[in-house]
């Protein structure tokens, strides 16, 4: 059983135990609802989906060509009558006598006594016959798929929490199945918050520096198939800022912020969050990313997580963290991110007993094998190269710097998607 957030106080906390902490803060998983498949791209299913039919439901052709029986050895007839046509979706009804044949379409379903298929391109063809070109390479059984080949009646093809994607769009279809239960899309609120943040569009004040964590988050959000509630940049106005957050308590599975969480930072968000709920302040053995808050906001106990200010650590903790707390809003056990081991092409910074997040670029050679460099300059704050990456460069608290060479562990960026 993991401890919840807030019995860990100040202690520095390694990654896996702030994750793991982290998970306690949902007590429950989001509504299901049926969506018609159409609408499911990125949806979590709420349910196992069991086959109800064999797919392919008939055993038929793989090639356009003719259907017969086909001996195991010679001799072989060669000279062969037609005596119907097999259509997909218009079956040959009745028995096929040995020695004669049907004309068939690629998936019409293999008529009673047949068992090979011959593609057209290997037949010579007559009005009322066939003539085989090369029956030697004839084998019984060919070009034949299988009735259940695919997914045999009964089985369960997809389980509960899958996220639905192109393939699984389709496999569900081949079912017959218009609608599936999935998870509702969790609803996550954002907000920015500190003076200096400026909203685009807007001239920049001399101090001021453009909301950059409010976009990015954004897009994260909805790669993770969530429902964006964007409270804008609050004020510095406690009423204002509690009214906000208590609306969003009520309505969301998830508030998310970003910005004011260093030690000793003081100000009106963390005042108005703290008299909303409970919230504990971290620091996370983790570079970028060291300070992070979490707890809970209102009656309705409503997960919340206070990522860092710098943008590139709001990056790193949302997909170390929040990525995993979004599977689990989803009724997910949460699954580690893929990881790669790639060689090291440049020196890579690290620090022991920390885990460094850097970003990365990963190639593949012609014998397979998988490189990294590092994208540069690695500060917090600069978002180009999280752009340039491909990958983040995992180097764990047992780890210091890496040296050319080097086989290092990776997280392949669209692994959280
Ligand atoms: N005494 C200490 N100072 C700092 C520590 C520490 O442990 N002790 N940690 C440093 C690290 S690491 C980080 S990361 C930051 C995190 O601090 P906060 O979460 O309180 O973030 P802020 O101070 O509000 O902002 C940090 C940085 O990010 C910029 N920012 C904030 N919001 C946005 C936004 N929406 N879009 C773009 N940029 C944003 C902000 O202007 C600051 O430059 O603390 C270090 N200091
Ligand atoms: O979170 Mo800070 O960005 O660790 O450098």
């Amino acid at each position: 059983m993991s401890l919840s957030c807030f019995e860990l106080g100040e202690q520095m906390l390694s990654v896996d135990a702030a994750r793991d902490a982290l998970m306690t803060l949902v007590e429950k998983s989001v509504a299901v609802e049926q969506v018609a498949i159409g609408s499911a791209y990125g949806r979590r299913l709420a349910t196992d989906i069991t086959a109800p039919i064999n797919v392919p439901q008939n055993t038929n052709a793989a090639m356009d060509g003719v259907a017969l029986s086909w001996p195991k050895e010679p001799p072989y007839t060669t000279h062969i009558q037609i005596v119907g046509d097999a259509f997909a979706g218009q079956a040959f009804e009745g028995e096929v006598p040995s020695g004669q044949c049907v004309r068939i379409t690629t998936g019409a379903p293999l008529p009673s006594g047949t068992d090979t298929v011959i593609m057209r391109e290997q037949l010579i063809e007559g009005d009322n016959s066939i003539t085989i070109d090369a029956p030697e390479r004839v084998s019984v059984g060919q070009h034949v798929r299988q009735a259940g080949e695919d997914i045999a009646q009964g089985a369960v093809t997809l389980t509960a929490g899958t996220r639905l994607d192109a393939a699984s769009m389709g496999l569900v279809a081949s079912l017959g199945y218009a609608e599936v239960d999935v998870y509702r899309r969790p609803k996550v609120a954002i907000f920015s918050t500190g003076n200096e943040v400026t909203p685009p569009g807007e001239p920049l004040p001399s101090a001021g520096i453009y909301d950059t964590n409010r976009f990015t988050l954004m897009g994260m959000l909805s790669e993770q198939g969530a429902e964006v509630v964007d409270l804008g940049i609050l004020p510095d106005d406690p009423r204002a800022i509690e009214q906000a957050l208590a609306e969003a308590a009520a309505q969301c599975d998830l508030v998310i912020t970003s910005g004011g969480v260093s030690v000793g930072h003081a100000d009106y968000t963390r005042a108005a969050l703290e008299k909303l709920g409970r919230l504990a302040f971290w620091r996370v053995a983790l570079r970028p990313g060291r300070p992070m808050a979490c707890g809970q906001l209102s009656d309705s106990r409503t997960p919340f997580v206070g990522l860092p200010g710098n943008p590139v650590a709001v990056m790193v903790t949302f997909s170390q963290f929040v990525v995993p707390l979004l599977q689990r809003l989803q009724g997910q056990l949460p699954s580690p991110p893929l990881r790669l081991t790639a060689i090291a092409q440049t020196p890579l910074k690290s620090r022991l007993k920390r885990t460094d997040f850097l970003r990365g670029i990963y190639t593949c050679d012609d014998q397979g094998v998988l490189h990294v460099r590092s994208t540069g300059a690695q500060g917090s704050g600069i978002l180009t190269s999280m752009v340039m990456a491909n990958c983040l460069i995992e180097l764990g608290d047992d780890q210091a710097d890496a040296q050319p060479g080097e086989a290092v562990c990776i997280q392949p960026i669209t692994s959280w998607q």
